[in-house]
């Protein structure tokens, strides 16, 4: 079995670009990564599935896996709560794939604070500046004004924390799109090319 590979925590505000980062690094290597599946107590969506886009379990369920010290974080939002296991974490890394966790700024102090092994590294993409941010989400189109300044002001608090000297080993500044995605290739690079060695050995 291949060494384990760090997971990586990426965080940074609501449109600073991490989905479109990843979508692309997903789409230039694939099989090499996976996003960790949350659990919720909030109720599936039509189309969603049970083990893909969430694990759905009631708030007991929920409550029982904090007792039992098995997320990794987990937070309440607008009356569902959200949390990351510890175990769904496990299996992606067992399966010698890369395991990305996509948190907020609280979830990244929960993370740091769980001294979880390997220990992930910590990555912040930041916007170029807050006027950029808020033509992007506006650009988006998924904000009502109430929304996007909701996410203006947790932006603010985001980037105070990542001026913060060692709360992330890498900050990548996603002005122009493709510097920022060859920064987060280079910091990747010597993982993926573990990810596809150990793949091609078990081809063999
Ligand atoms: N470097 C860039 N230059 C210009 N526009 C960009 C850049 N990066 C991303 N965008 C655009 O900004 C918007 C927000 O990006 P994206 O949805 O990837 O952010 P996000 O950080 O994943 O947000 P959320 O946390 O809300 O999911 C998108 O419309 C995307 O196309």
């Amino acid at each position: 079995m291949a060494s384990l590979i760090q997971p990586v925590v990426i965080s940074g505000p609501s449109g600073s670009g991490k989905s479109t980062l990843l979508e692309r690094l997903f789409k230039e290597f694939p099989d090499c990564f996976s996003f960790s599946v949350s659990h919720t107590t909030r109720k599936p969506r039509p189309g969603e599935e049970h083990g893909k886009h969430y694990y759905y379990v009631t708030r007991e369920e929920f409550d029982q896996l904090i007792k039992d010290s098995g997320f990794l974080e987990h937070a309440e939002f607008s009356g569902n709560k959200y949390g990351t296991s510890k175990k769904s974490v496990q299996e992606i890394m067992a399966s010698g794939r890369l395991c990305f966790l996509d948190v907020e700024i609280n979830g990244v102090k929960s993370i740091k604070a769980a001294d979880m092994k390997p220990r992930p590294r910590f990555i912040f993409v930041q916007p170029p500046s807050l006027e950029a941010l808020k033509a992007r989400l506006q650009g988006r189109g998924t904000e009502t004004e109430e929304s996007l300044q909701k996410r203006l002001a947790t932006a603010q608090e985001a980037l105070d924390y990542a001026k913060q000297p060692g709360s992330y080993d890498h900050v990548i500044i996603n002005d122009d799109l493709d510097v920022a995605y060859e920064k987060l290739k280079g910091i990747l690079i010597a993982d993926i090319t573990e990810i596809q060695k150990a793949k091609l050995k078990a081809q063999k």
